[in-house]
Formats: structure tokens, C-alpha cells, sequence
């Protein structure tokens, strides 16, 4: 799809399409929508993360909250979206054995307990030991450093996302 397109697209496609560059978040969509036209893909990309920077910060960990759990319930269950289905994949995730799944469980419980939303990363470009690894590190971090790496995770999510819908290079990130 290049940039033509995108431009053309009336705001219900443009929804349809781009509302899960960040997960569950369509009203992001909605809003970058009336900023077109965009001018190439790191324009595009630049309105989706700069949205997320104006947002006070009850409005960023609502994003955040937005995630699934990497390895949880809806992964065994088989209800992600079809993005997130395909990038816990990619890291291994739903080949981890029951020792491996009870580890991370626990360590996501204790995550959210400490900084109130859950624990999100790029898993496309981890497998599951530095899932694993980078989890227990950020656990300890200081909360408002661990809001600012959650938040640069979820757009590198989304980056990548819109690289595919637009049949760009992932690896040019
Ligand atoms: N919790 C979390 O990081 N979830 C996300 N990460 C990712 O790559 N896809 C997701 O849904």
C-alpha cells in the first residue's frame, strides 16, 4: 500500500485498517486520521507516537493496559488479536513448556502489582529467554523510567505494525 492510498482512504477505512497499530487503541487511528495528508511512512509513524506523548499520564497507562499479557491466558486461549497472536509467536511463546509459563505468570503478577499495568515489549524482536530476562530487569526499575520504556515498547510495536501494513522493511526500524 503506498502513501497515495493511505491518504485517499475516507475515515472508516482508514479505522479498519490502521486501528491496531496500537493494540485495542482504534480511537489513535481516529484521531491521526484527521491529520492527512501524510507525507511518507515516518510522518505517519511520527503521529501515531506523537499522540501517545501529549497524553497525560493516566491516559498513557490506559494504553498500556491495553496489552495482553505476553504468554497469558488469551495466547493458551487463542482470543489475541491476530497482530499480537502472530508477535508472541514469533518470540516462542506458545511453545513454552509449563515450568517456563508458571515463571513468567509470576513474574507478570508481580510486574503489575508494582507499577500497575501490565509488563509490554516488542516480542517480535526477542525470543523467550530475553522476554524472560528483560522482565525480570524492568521489574526493578524505577516506575517513572519504566513508564517511559513501556511507552517507547508500544511504539516500536506499532512501527512495526504499519511497516507490515504498508509492505515496508521491518528490519529499517
Ligand atoms: N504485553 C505485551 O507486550 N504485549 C504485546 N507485545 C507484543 O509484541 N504484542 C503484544 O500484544
Amino acid at each position: 500500500m503506498d502513501m497515495d492510498k493511505v491518504n485517499s482512504m475516507d475515515f472508516g477505512d482508514f479505522v479498519e485498517v490502521f486501528g491496531n497499530v496500537i493494540e485495542r487503541c482504534p480511537l489513535i487511528a481516529a484521531a491521526v486520521w484527521s491529520q492527512r495528508p501524510f507525507s511518507d511512512l515516518e510522518d505517519l509513524e511520527a503521529r501515531f507516537c506523537a499522540f501517545i506523548d501529549v497524553l497525560p499520564q493516566s491516559g498513557q497507562e490506559g494504553i498500556l493496559r491495553c496489552h495482553p499479557d505476553l504468554a497469558g491466558r488469551q495466547l493458551q486461549r487463542g482470543t489475541l488479536t491476530a497482530e499480537s497472536q502472530r508477535e508472541q509467536s514469533a518470540a516462542g511463546l506458545q511453545g513454552l513448556g509449563a515450568e517456563e509459563r508458571r515463571r513468567l505468570a509470576e513474574l507478570n503478577a508481580q510486574y503489575r502489582a508494582r507499577f500497575g499495568f501490565p509488563f509490554v515489549l516488542a516480542a517480535r524482536l526477542r525470543d523467550s529467554a530475553a522476554v524472560m530476562s528483560e522482565l525480570a530487569r524492568r521489574l526493578h526499575c524505577p516506575p517513572a523510567q519504566e513508564l517511559r520504556t513501556a511507552l517507547g515498547e508500544v511504539k516500536t510495536i506499532g512501527r512495526l505494525r504499519l511497516r507490515d501494513l504498508l509492505g515496508a522493511d521491518p528490519a529499517r526500524l
